[in-house]
């Protein structure tokens, strides 16, 4: 997958291209991250990067003409690299909130071009020219776009065939099938008089697949009763959740 980033502090971007899973997948050319700093395309001394908001008020915006040529460098370049048109993504509060099926869509659809906003964010007419789809990680404030970019590349990047070493755990993990995860064990067997549930210890993968649903179920409908609504659970699914409901309540 191709994923561009605009932003003036690409160097944060390391945590995604050094580390990890997203680090391994860049080495291994799963996914291709290319940078664009609007700095770059300052032409005056002090190489302005932001710009004064009309009307007045606190703070400052992206400068347009910057922002915008590295946005359409970024944009030219998808199309050399992978023949396909970008998304042109910006990360602001306003924008669709990223779920696991979020990042799925985004995952299996075009490549990216991420815009991580500065300051108070940029020009409206920035947003309606060039910007394709706006994008919010939750409902609260950032000083930049940056963090917001990279959980909603790691969130995808993970989702792209081949990044995870292991494919079946991205389908084991919290959401997927829109469950949250159940409980994971792993040495020593007792911690602190803490034991592991015994059918861990079985070696019955069945009786281990269906403890694990169990678990996710009963844990949905604890925690969040919201992902259980307007979803209909198959006889199985109906059969485990009443019988975690049976021993929580009984
Ligand atoms: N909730 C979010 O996804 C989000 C995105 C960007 C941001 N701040 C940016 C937006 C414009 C300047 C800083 N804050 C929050």
């Amino acid at each position: 997958m191709w994923i561009g980033v605009v932003s003036l502090f690409p160097e944060m971007f390391e945590a995604l291209t050094r580390q990890g899973v997203t680090g391994r997948a860049v080495e291994k050319g799963r996914i291709d991250l290319e940078f664009w700093n609007p700095r770059d395309y300052a032409t005056d001394r002090h190489r302005t990067v932001d710009d004064r908001p009309y009307g007045g008020g606190p703070g400052m915006l992206m400068k347009v003409d910057t922002l915008r040529a590295a946005i359409h460098d970024a944009r030219s370049r998808a199309e050399i690299a992978t023949g396909q048109r970008p998304k042109v993504i910006y990360l602001s509060p306003q924008g669709r909130r990223l779920d696991q099926r979020g990042a799925g869509e985004l995952a299996s659809g075009p490549p990216l071009v991420v815009v991580a906003g500065r300051y108070e964010g940029i020009d409206e007419r920035v947003v309606e020219a060039d910007i394709d789809e706006e994008w919010s990680i939750g409902d609260y404030v950032l000083s930049g776009g940056e963090l917001p970019a990279m959980v909603l590349i790691d969130a995808a990047a993970r989702l792209v065939p081949g990044v995870l070493g292991h494919q079946d755990s991205a389908l084991e993990d919290s959401f997927n099938d829109g469950l949250l995860d159940c409980p994971h064990y792993t040495r020593p067997e007792d911690v602190e008089g803490r034991r592991v549930p015994e059918v861990l210890l079985s070696g019955h993968h069945g009786a281990i697949r269906r403890w694990r649903l169990k678990q996710s179920l009963g844990r949905t409908w604890l925690r969040r009763p919201d992902l259980l609504e307007g979803r209909t659970l198959n006889d199985e699914q109906r059969e485990l959740l009443e019988e975690f409901i049976e021993e929580y309540a009984p």
